[in-house]
């Protein structure tokens, strides 16, 4: 029998087809034979995995009929091992050997049984000396075999169960993809063909990134793309946002904690950092980040390495870091809310998403990828637009941008019966859009009527606002579609330019 390390090296192999060929060459060696074969019960028969020896070769792959004989089919279905004299066994499958030049004469043939008891398989080994015989075939020896044999078994059907689980992995991972690939990034305006550039070139690279834009321009898209086409794309790609969740929270979360760093702590919790180790980590609004914790993430990137809550030692670790914000960093810095060292630090990289208003050539092309993506979903025939309701739909502002858009195209699936969309069946505030104007920081409190009915065009309604908001979105409109023309403006509100100029004082509506 061969030393025992002999056995260690054949059951850690996880690679079936090389698990084989060792558990083959073991049990020929054991019986100084060079013929042999590893078979398994397929759907279609009787199917040989592997096969050594001369001549060989051609019966790997070859599957054996259920009805036809066969040793490896008897031996399976009875759960036994047995010796069969080939020249007059009826149970060997003479036609198999027919093409060699030499033929077996005995056949030993063990069962190939799982922990459970079931057989799955068998092994065979045959004798092909003309004269003596080779197989040693006594009862004791017979039985220790058989012992190696069922602990080959075992590692071998532990082989093809992981094989078959890596396998649906990697189908399933294609599958993600492909399901990801469903959030294709649609844009052909050069001021987006500008930023899809930028991620092509910042993702060569290995620092941090800051994306700003508006709210729904894609900045959580885009960091995603950034991550799939760097060199880090088949490691981690972890997301934490920071606003509207408890700063305590989103310590815990970045950082992570060890057991009794406070009260509830009862275990160690690997902080995002840690976990996106290799990997990028992806901070979404970052400029709503507690000044405690943005001293952190400067520590992060100064030194590349965290300490959870209540640990002794830092950890290095070795992440990207890309940030976004629909905020304005340099105003936050200004008012003391957010740190300017660590501004510098993420802004290595700047990345503006610039706002669906500026690449209004992008509209058509979304919407139509949006309807037929959604009417897809959905198990809908995709909709057309006519020219008119397309052209309300590009003047229009989409101040929520592409997410606004997107839940338009929704909306609208939802909403109209036909094949065609028409003027008709816009939501009244695209039709008019008088609340489309965007005077922010002239109008601060005009933003109070900005997201209503944004999310839910259906839901738009005057009943929403009281009077000065809506004195305030008519003047606004009235302005922006004259250039802020004054005189003309009073004139298409059909008053005097005197009580318009007041009412915007009052309103403090200023350019
Ligand atoms: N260029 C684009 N092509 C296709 N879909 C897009 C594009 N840009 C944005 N979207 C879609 O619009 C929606 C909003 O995008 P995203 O969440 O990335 O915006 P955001 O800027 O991160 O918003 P917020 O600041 O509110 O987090 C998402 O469903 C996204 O898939």
């Amino acid at each position: 029998m061969p030393p025992l390390h002999f056995y260690k090296a054949i059951f850690e192999d996880l690679d079936p087809e090389k698990l084989q060929k060792n558990f083959l060459g073991l049990l020929l060696g054991i019986q100084n034979v060079d013929r042999g074969s590893v078979w398994v019960k397929a759907d279609e028969g009787y199917l040989c995995l592997e096969a050594s020896g001369e001549e060989s070769h051609q019966v790997r792959g070859v599957v054996l009929p259920f009805d036809s004989p066969s040793v490896v089919g008897w031996v399976i279905e009875n759960g036994e091992m047995t010796v069969a004299e080939a020249h007059k066994d009826p149970r060997h499958h003479r036609e198999i050997e027919s093409t060699m030049t030499r033929k077996s004469s005995r056949i030993l043939c063990f069962p190939l049984i799982l922990t459970n008891g079931s057989v799955y398989g068998a092994v065979e080994v045959m004798d092909t000396a003309e004269q003596e015989e080779k197989l040693k075939l006594d009862r004791e020896y017979l039985h220790l075999l058989q012992h190696i044999v069922d602990i080959c078994a075992i590692a071998l059907s532990n082989a093809l169960s992981f094989t078959d689980k890596l396998n649906e992995n990697i189908r399933l991972r294609q599958a993600l993809k492909d399901l990801r690939s469903q959030d294709k990034i649609i844009g052909q305006s050069n001021n987006f063909l500008q930023v899809i550039s930028m991620v092509k070139n910042y993702a060569s690279t290995d620092f941090p990134v800051l994306i700003t834009g508006e709210s729904g321009t894609g900045k959580d898209l885009i960091a995603t793309e950034l991550h799939r086409q760097s060199a880090r794309r088949e490691k981690a790609f972890l997301v934490q946002n920071c606003s509207a969740i408890p700063d305590t929270l989103l310590e815990s979360e970045l950082f992570g904690y060890k057991k009794g760093a406070f009260t509830g702590a009862d275990r160690n919790k690997v902080g995002l950092f840690e976990a996106a180790h290799q990997g990028t980590v992806f901070l979404d609004e970052i400029g709503d980040m507690p000044l405690n914790l943005q001293a952190r993430i400067l520590r992060v990137l100064q030194n590349q390495e965290v300490k959870p809550l209540g640990a002794t030692t830092s950890r290095k670790v070795d992440v990207r870091l890309i940030a976004a914000t629909n905020k304005d960093l340099k105003e936050a810095i200004g008012q003391g809310k957010f740190r300017e060292d660590l501004f510098y630090r993420l802004n290595v990289l700047p990345l503006h998403v610039p706002p669906l208003r500026e690449r209004t050539e992008d509209i058509s092309l979304m919407l139509e990828h949006f309807l037929y993506r959604e009417a897809h979903k959905m198990g809908l025939n995709p909709k057309l637009i006519s020219s008119t309701a397309l052209q309300k739909l590009l003047e229009y502002p989409w101040r929520g941008n592409v997410r606004e858009l997107e839940n338009f195209a929704k909306y609208i699936l939802a909403a109209v019966t036909g094949n065609t969309i028409y003027v008709r069946d816009l939501p009244e505030h695209i039709k008019n859009p008088i609340f489309g104007l965007s005077h922010e920081k002239e109008t601060p409190k005009a933003q109070s009527i900005e997201p209503v009915g944004l999310e839910d065009p259906s839901l738009f309604s005057f009943a929403d606002f009281n009077w000065e908001e809506l004195d305030r979105a008519y003047i606004s409109f009235l302005l922006e579609k004259n250039k802020w023309n004054v005189t003309r403006s009073a004139h298409d509100a059909g008053i005097k330019r005197s009580t318009f100029d007041s009412r915007m004082k009052k309103l403090g509506i200023r350019r």
